[in-house]
């Protein structure tokens, strides 16, 4: 109901993490991994990969995407909760290609770029990164002011 159901995945290895350069729309010239709404046709999974496929034409497969944490963002003023079902997996197919909706690039962990993110991402990326299951909630003020936040850590998603 007030609520819409996002997906967010990264593609990661020991070395290095997948990011999009967001060329138009919603996040606009920040960097994210690649996700978008989910169909009411779809489940949620399902809507993870066909996100990668449009927006930076790499195949990833239900079995190799592990789910990793969920996020909840309210915005002062609207009514409707953002929850973005975040994954991460290792194995793809294909070549991570610029699209009209994202640009992708590699990026070694000491380099993720957080200035060209959202500001929850320094937030949540920590438990992502050390392999944290994790469910944060963030209420933005403006969309570039969190006023507050709660992220814990889970034991099973
Ligand atoms: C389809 N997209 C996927 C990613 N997503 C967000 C949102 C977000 N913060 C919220 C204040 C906006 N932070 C990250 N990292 N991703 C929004 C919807």
């Amino acid at each position: 109901v007030l609520k819409k159901i996002y997906t967010l995945v990264f593609l990661r290895n020991e070395k290095k993490i997948l990011l999009g350069l967001k060329k138009r729309g919603f996040g606009i010239n920040k960097w994210n991994g690649f996700g978008g709404k989910v169909e009411q046709n779809e489940s949620v999974i399902e809507a993870a990969i066909r996100e990668m496929k449009e927006e930076c034409c790499v195949t990833v497969k239900k079995d190799d995407l592990k789910s990793v944490g969920q996020l909840e963002f309210t915005f002062e003023g609207d009514p409707v909760m953002m929850d973005v079902r975040v994954f991460s997996g290792v194995v793809y197919y294909g070549t991570p290609t610029e699209t009209e909706e994202m640009a992708p690039k590699w990026f070694t962990y000491d380099s993720i770029p957080f200035d060209d993110m959202w500001p929850d991402d320094r937030l949540w990326f920590p438990y992502m990164l050390n392999n944290k299951l994790f469910y944060g909630k963030f209420h933005y003020k403006d969309l570039d002011t969190i006023s507050n936040y709660d992220i814990r850590e889970l034991k099973s998603m």
